[in-house]
């Protein structure tokens, strides 16, 4: 920021800054080398099975577009993520040691709004006709977005032709500053899952290529009405990366504010979390951009402080694990069948039921204390005979019961017969010596109190 004074003023603004970044890149940069050193390594550890997130950020037209995606013009000119596509492809190619599964979303962020650029309708549809793309999370914390599809792609081609077509319903709105501005937030995913033939254990990961709405201040972009609040809500949001990137940044902080944006909610694992994550500032070389400059390149360095942990996502998917322990059942059976020589089937056959139930029946028969019950070495004979025997000790125990039972009743009712008896005759005799006036009444409660009984 150079001091004029000769346009007879003071100038108290810093004249000099400092950053430090891991690589920079000049106007003659190709994107070839962007792509070797910035998007092939994440794109390498994205197949390996961690998450990465490439961002770009920076002031409107200073070439996040360009660099994310590409220029039209030459084919030299494409982007990360069209070289991105291309690499993976060629390397799921190469490899015949895994079984590899790729899909792709592209998600836009517009006035905090989240919509699909996938979706076919995109073209004949007015945007607020759209469904909405919502976050929904998890008791987990995982982030899931609802109405966001994931395209298959199983070769470049298939891939490109998505990425052609959600850059082709991307919303474009045209600002004084810049005639083709993006004003919207998009993110394109590419979703890799692989396994070895066999295996039930899967890994999944995610590669976020993000280009982020240009970061410039509403005041210089001398817009109104639809355009100024389009302005606002990229501020907005940017703020509120600024805020989380900040919170990131502070060591012992509890809480990080993702949840006040869509895109730090849906970027909350690229910011402090499970994944590689890589920033790139684009910034105008322009005196007059001077400001922005030095306010990117203050963001990337606080950007830089963050440290995130990525960790190999792998998972058993369930239903390949039951696949495979079915395979380990019939191998055994296999293996048992060759040892017993016998072939076996889940159930006893009817033949095999009743000539094992006569043996049982047999054993039972037999008055030699002595006897044993042989039915070899198969589990499903031995849990047959034990059905048998339990049915029948509690057959026999319930025979028993009913025997004790009426046995119980009958000295029960002899007691009560007997005790009635000798209070009949007790009071027989007691009548018989006191006179019969006196004993009416006790004679007549007694009888009720036997009614009662
Ligand atoms: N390295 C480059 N080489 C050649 N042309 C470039 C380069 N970077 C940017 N441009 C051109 O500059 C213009 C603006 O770039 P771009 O659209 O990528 O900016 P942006 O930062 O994405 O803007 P916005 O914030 O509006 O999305 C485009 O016409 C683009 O082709």
């Amino acid at each position: 920021v150079p001091r004029d004074l000769a346009d007879g003023f003071v100038n108290n603004k810093r004249e000099s800054y400092k950053f430090k970044f891991q690589k920079i890149f000049d106007q003659e940069a190709k994107q070839d080398a962007v792509f070797e050193s910035i998007a092939k390594p994440v794109a390498e550890c994205a197949l390996a099975g961690y998450n990465g997130t490439i961002f770009a950020y920076g002031q409107t037209g200073s070439g996040k577009t360009f660099t994310i995606t590409g220029g039209a013009e030459r084919y030299s000119d494409r982007g990360i993520i069209p070289r991105t596509l291309s690499y993976i492809f060629q390397h799921l190619e190469k490899d015949s040691s895994k079984v590899y599964t790729t899909h792709v979303s592209y998600l836009e962020i517009y006035n905090e709004c989240g919509y699909d650029l996938l979706d076919p309708r995109h073209e004949a549809s007015k945007l607020e006709d759209l469904p909405k793309v919502t976050i929904m999370e998890d008791p987990d914390q995982n982030i899931h977005l609802k109405n966001l599809s994931l395209q298959q792609a199983t070769n470049e081609e298939e891939a490109l032709n998505l990425l052609f077509l959600g850059d082709t319903n991307r919303m474009i709105a045209e600002t004084p500053m810049n005639q083709a501005s993006t004003r919207s937030h998009c993110i394109f995913t590419i979703h890799i899952s692989s396994k070895e033939p066999g295996s039930a254990t899967v890994r999944r990961s995610k590669l976020h290529l993000v280009d982020l709405a240009g970061s410039e201040r509403v005041a210089k972009t001398g817009v109104g009405g639809q355009l100024l609040t389009e302005a606002k809500y990229i501020n907005l949001s940017l703020h509120y990366l600024e805020q989380v990137i900040i919170a990131l940044a502070e060591k012992h902080r509890s809480h990080i504010p993702y949840r006040n944006s869509m895109m730090t909610s849906v970027l909350r694992d690229s910011l402090g979390g499970n994944c590689m994550t890589t920033m790139i500032a684009t910034l105008s070389l322009e005196k007059r951009n001077i400001d922005e400059s030095i306010s990117t390149c203050r963001f990337a360095q606080r950007v830089a402080l963050i440290k995130n942990e990525a960790v190999l996502n792998e998972e058993i998917d369930p239903r390949l694990m039951i696949i495979q322990l079915k395979k380990v059942i019939h191998e055994l059976k296999d293996e048992l069948a060759m040892v017993t020589r016998e072939q076996r089937r889940e159930e006893l056959t009817p033949e095999e039921l009743l000539q094992l139930d006569e043996l049982i029946k047999r054993f039972l028969d037999d008055p030699d204390p002595e006897s044993t019950l042989d039915v070899g070495a198969d589990m499903r004979k031995v849990k047959h005979s034990f059905n048998y025997l339990k049915v029948y000790v509690e057959r026999n125990l319930a025979g028993l019961r009913n025997v004790w039972r009426t046995d119980m009743d009958l000295r029960n009712s002899c007691k009560i017969r007997n005790k009635t008896l000798t209070e009949l005759k007790g009071m027989l005799k007691g009548y018989q010596v006191e006179g019969v006036i006196e004993r009416t009444g006790s004679y007549r409660n007694w009888s009720a109190e036997v009614i009662c009984m």
